[in-house]
């Protein structure tokens, strides 16, 4: 296993995006902490400007180079340079690396949804929460990084591919949610065999070659459970509000405690619990019948410390021949209106963190 020199020799090699030096020289590695049994290195580092895509793109080097080296997991923490060394190194930016420091996504915020398995509505919830937040007024980019399972074009009933204009993808529009997949990356609907360094690129690429234009959230559809994948796709996204679907019955829950253990050890910050499939109302008896068992959201909340920020019931949202989107809720549907409720739960959550 490495140790806290040859972590700091590794990585202070590597550049800082911004300012074109090494973190060796802007004295950026802050923080170094080895957990030997578990072959974790967990690091904090000092930037130029935190929370771009270049931010993106160094979290990735620095998995690689301390993976490379030994380590078995690794954490980032990122935070940005003191403004009195800032100031030792401007002026070496030229203008093209000032403009990059205005890239459209430098204030946007980032909302990973996760969940413990698969088939929990993660997928769902992704896409009614981003048409929600849009149908709020907001802007709102989403990500289908699902890599194995995504779905969310089909959900949202989208016919077309991305535009690609001049090496510039441009992500379809639909409920005024602008939305990009691996599903328009895969021939005939293969499985996609991506990990590390290739799954890397094609994440980067959503962040740097999509034509977002300004966006006040981002929202990223995860793969399910606490795999490899899972890992890799934690690792490489940038700081992240995290959000952990499941549904109400305990071992469920039990399950998810885990994905969300798996985000905060990867430095993502879990804003709530949405519980899915938490009853169903019956026509017959005009009462909630709780299918999948009761209390599965409210105890993982409280595991993860975090709020329970809605409760979806069973049911399909009305099919529209015309405007076909199999799940996505009309805005006057009981459902599309707790997902109203939820995002502005989370509108007013990521505020007040921002004060
Ligand atoms: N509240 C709900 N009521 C009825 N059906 C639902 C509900 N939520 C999800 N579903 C259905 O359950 C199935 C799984 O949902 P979804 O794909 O969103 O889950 P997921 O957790 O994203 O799964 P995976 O990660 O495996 O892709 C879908 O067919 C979806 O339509």
């Amino acid at each position: 296993m490495i140790n806290e020199q040859q972590v700091r020799e590794i990585i202070g090699a590597l550049k800082d995006p911004f300012l074109h030096k090494t973190l060796a020289e802007t004295e950026g590695i802050v923080e170094v902490s080895i957990k030997e049994e578990k072959e974790h290195v967990s690091v904090k580092i000092a930037v130029a400007k935190t929370g771009t895509p270049e931010q993106l793109t160094l979290q990735m080097e620095i998995v690689d180079v301390l993976k490379g080296a030994g380590a078995k997991s690794v954490g980032i923490r990122f935070s940005e340079l003191d403004p009195s060394k800032l100031e030792q190194f401007r002026g070496v930016a030229t203008p093209a690396e000032a403009q990059d420091m205005l890239s459209p996504l430098n204030n946007t915020k980032f909302i990973s949804i996760a969940s413990g398995k698969g088939g929990v509505g993660k997928s769902t919830v992704s896409v009614n929460l981003a048409v929600a937040l849009a149908r709020l007024g907001k802007k709102v980019g989403l990500i289908d990084a699902d890599i194995y399972g995504f779905s969310v074009p089909d959900m949202m009933g989208v016919q077309t591919m991305p535009k690609v204009v001049d090496d510039r993808i441009y992500p379809v529009e639909r409920f005024g949610v602008k939305m990009i997949s691996m599903g328009f990356f895969v021939e005939n609907n293969a499985p996609v065999v991506w990990r590390g360094p290739m799954l890397g690129k094609v994440l980067d690429q959503f962040f740097r070659d999509v034509e977002w234009g300004e966006l006040d959230y981002l929202l990223l559809d995860l793969p399910p459970g606490t795999g490899d994948i899972a890992l890799d796709i934690h690792q490489m996204l940038p700081e992240s509000n995290e959000i952990v679907v499941t549904t109400p019955h305990p071992t469920a829950a039990f399950v998810a405690a885990r994905a969300g253990a798996m985000a905060i050890k990867t430095n993502h910050h879990i804003i709530g619990v949405i519980e899915n499939m938490s009853w169903f109302q019956s026509d017959v008896s005009g009462q909630k019948e709780f299918v999948f068992g009761k209390g599965g959201g409210n105890k993982l909340a409280e595991e993860l410390r975090a709020d329970l920020l809605g409760q979806i019931p069973l049911g399909q949202p009305e099919i529209i021949e015309a405007d076909f989107a199999p799940s996505v809720y009309a805005r006057n549907h009981s459902t599309g209106q707790l997902f109203i409720d939820i995002a502005e739960k989370v509108i007013d959550q990521l505020d007040k963190k921002d004060q």
